[in-house]
């Protein structure tokens, strides 16, 4: 889906699988309204969430990315909208093991169990997969292996969970959410714990799963140029509200970064890559661009 020239992104694909998945599937969201027992803290917004490409969901601390994601994945009900897979079919009445082979979410914190290994974890995300007497369906074992294999967590697979550091824990729940195996991938804030290079890494491997797998991803992200630099589409929120979506490089202004954030932001193109990239200008940042010391 995405141009070649504009990706910056290795061309060669990490994330190649054992086995096919079947088709590509998207998912929007279409003027949805909800919130949480008081007023609403998302109004009216749409999201396209498209087969094929990458779509990030920025914005603000508390402007309403996780509710937006999270009302994707099913976990709150919309007061008002529609939650609609590619083919028109509302993903809200959709039987709960049918909708988790097609979509699933990497969700901000989860509990971690005890007492359970890596391994076992990963085999989570097969659950939708499972037949009355928990018996593996036949892709099971493959899809397992390549979700730790991609995400760079098979040595530690007998390892127990609950001794992981933040940093690989994070790669444990990627890799269940990747064995489940479905069209559409929702992660919020995936990088978060990450040293750099598993940020890249992993920001790589959506790229892949978007490239090669037809997969529709949708993530948030708050770092706006690892936004810029995997992204087709950025999806801009501000007080609950989607303010702007589109290309980048049209999306990232600077009065519109500045109005969002309440901070100055600078809006620059890299000439080795061709990527937007963002600069927020403190006020130290902006001494020294004066030439003060700092
Ligand atoms: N469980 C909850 N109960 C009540 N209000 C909530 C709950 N979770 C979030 N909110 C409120 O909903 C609004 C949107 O929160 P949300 O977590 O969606 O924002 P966000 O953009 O993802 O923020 P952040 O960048 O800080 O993760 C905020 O005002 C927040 O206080």
């Amino acid at each position: 889906m995405r141009d070649n020239d504009r990706s910056g992104a290795p061309g060669q694909s990490g994330a190649k699988r054992a086995f096919e998945r079947g088709g590509t599937d998207g998912l929007r969201g279409d003027r949805l309204t909800l919130g949480y027992h008081g007023p609403a803290v998302v109004h009216e917004a749409s999201i396209v969430v498209t087969a094929g490409a990458v779509t990030a969901l920025v914005g603000p601390n508390g402007s309403g990315k996780s509710t937006l994601l999270r009302a994707l994945a099913r976990l709150h009900r919309p007061s008002t909208g529609d939650v609609l897979f590619d083919d028109g079919s509302s993903a809200l009445t959709l039987q709960a093991k049918d909708f988790a082979k097609r979509v699933t979410l990497l969700a901000q914190s989860r509990p971690t169990p005890s007492g359970v290994t890596v391994h076992d974890v990963v085999g989570y995300g097969r659950h939708p997969y499972r037949g009355r007497w928990g018996r593996d369906d036949a892709d099971g074992v493959r899809a397992v292996a390549w979700a730790m294999e991609v995400t760079g967590i098979t040595a530690m697979a007998e390892r127990p969970v609950d001794e992981l550091s933040g940093g690989e824990l994070q790669r444990v729940w990627l890799a269940t959410c990747l064995a489940q195996d479905t069209g559409v991938l929702l992660l919020d804030e995936p990088t978060t714990f990450l040293d750099l290079r598993y940020q890249v890494e992993i920001l790589d491997l959506v790229r892949d799963l978007a490239d090669d797998h037809g997969v529709a991803v949708g993530i948030v992200l708050h770092d706006l140029n690892h936004a810029a630099a995997v992204a087709d589409r950025v999806v801009l929120l501000q007080n609950g509200k989607v303010v702007a979506a589109g290309d980048p490089a049209d999306v990232f202004t600077p009065q519109r970064l500045t109005a969002a954030y309440g901070i100055e932001v600078d809006v620059a193109v890299d000439p080795s890559t061709g990527l937007v990239t963002t600069r927020p200008v403190g006020r130290h940042t902006k001494r020294a661009l004066q030439g003060e010391s700092i």
